[in-house]
């Protein structure tokens, strides 16, 4: 196959690219469009031979598109339009406005893109800016296929269900049977090509098939270095992702707690680290004590007490690597140095998981 030149929209830290990678289709990244500047300079750190256009997508004219001579699309556009607890504003909210833009400059390109493919959230499905879009794409003589999917349909100990599309221009067809329905797994492949292969034959962090066996330690999560440790265990070292004393007492009854040896986690969002309910799993790092022990009885105690009880099952945070590992992004993915904490686990909540495209792609392109 020719290299394809992809075209990358809402970029934001990469997650698209390092699928496309993956996937080890003969690809070229000709240009990602994003507006924020964390997730801009994340991308430039890891990809820094790629051309990175930091300005809206509204901002760019059909010429500018024409240019590219693109092949495909590989778009998250943003989902705070049609989470469950956003108010759902759809296509009238502002931030569908570039959405709708690509649109409506899809028709008007000199040159169909081949392939396009879209992640979004779970929600996206029943929404006005769906129905757009697979009018659009049926307009333009695109056949297509929907999914929700989660990455522990791979065996990856973690929930992020989201919404995806792919989409391949008539008379091209797929290696599989395409259905109106939503998919909630990946379909056989008639063809037999690559795409069942990707998590074992691809240079990831983490081969899901082990995750699967093995749970979270050794694949994803970071050695403790408890001798780094300063005064209260907040010190340089894992320890600095401690949850503090006031968190600990406010939402000890809310948190997801899971151990080393789950193999399951919550859905890690951008408020991770900052908000604690609903926004991803923290870790009892330490496993000798009980979680039954450090919660008994919780409510008849004073806070010093409660604290010292709960304070033997150490929870933290999972931290940035952590998390970009259960992502699938690959141990060469790095942050830069000025980067903080909180920055990263914004881009990271906002980002994709890495093999669940990565399957996507090679389906899409197979
Ligand atoms: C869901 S995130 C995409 C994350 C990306 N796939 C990744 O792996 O990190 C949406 C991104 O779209 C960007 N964005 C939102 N509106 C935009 C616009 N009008 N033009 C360009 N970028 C936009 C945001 O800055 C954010 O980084």
């Amino acid at each position: 196959m020719e290299q394809l030149r992809v075209l990358e929209l809402y970029s934001g830290i990469g997650g698209m690219h390092y699928a496309l990678k993956e996937c080890r289709v003969p690809a070229l990244v000709v240009a990602a469009v994003d507006v924020n500047t964390t997730a801009n300079e994340v991308y430039r750190h890891n990809f820094p031979a790629t051309p990175l256009w930091a300005k809206t997508i509204e901002g760019l004219t059909l010429d500018d598109f024409n240019r590219l001579d693109f092949d495909m699309i590989l778009m998250s556009p943003p989902c705070q339009p049609f989470t469950r607890i956003g108010l759902q504003g759809d296509v009238s909210d502002p931030r569908t406005k570039s959405f709708l833009y690509i649109l409506d400059i899809l028709p008007r390109l000199a040159k169909r893109p081949r392939f396009l493919l879209l992640e979004n959230v779970k929600g996206f499905e029943t929404s006005s800016a769906r129905d757009a879009l697979v009018k659009t794409l049926k307009d333009c003589g695109y056949s297509y296929q929907e999914f929700l999917l989660s990455p522990t349909c791979l065996g990856i100990p973690n929930s992020r269900l989201r919404y995806f599309l792919i989409a391949r221009v008539l008379p091209e067809s797929f290696s599989f049977q395409t259905t109106t329905e939503v998919l909630v797994a990946f379909p056989e492949s008639k063809r037999g090509n690559s795409a069942d292969r990707i998590p074992n034959s691809a240079p990831s962090h983490a081969p899901p098939q082990t995750a699967a066996r093995g749970g979270m330690r050794g694949d994803f999560l970071e050695e403790e270095e408890e001798e780094e440790e300063g005064e209260g265990g907040a010190g340089r070292g894992m320890g600095r992702y401690l949850l503090p004393p006031k968190t600990l007492l406010r939402y000890a009854l809310l948190m997801d707690i899971v151990r080393p040896s789950c193999r399951r986690s919550v859905c890690f969002t951008k408020g991770y680290g900052h908000y604690v309910e609903g926004t991803g799993s923290v870790l009892q790092s330490c496993t000798d004590a009980q979680v039954e022990t450090a919660f008994a009885a919780l409510d008849s105690l004073t806070d010093e007490q409660k604290l010292l009880q709960l304070s033997q099952l150490r929870l933290r945070y999972f931290s940035p690597r952590e998390i970009a590992n259960l992502m699938g992004f690959p141990s060469h993915f790095s942050f830069p140095e000025n980067t903080t904490i909180k920055q990263r686990y914004r881009v990271l909540g906002n980002s994709l998981n890495v093999h669940v495209v990565a399957r996507l792609i090679a389906l899409m392109v197979g």
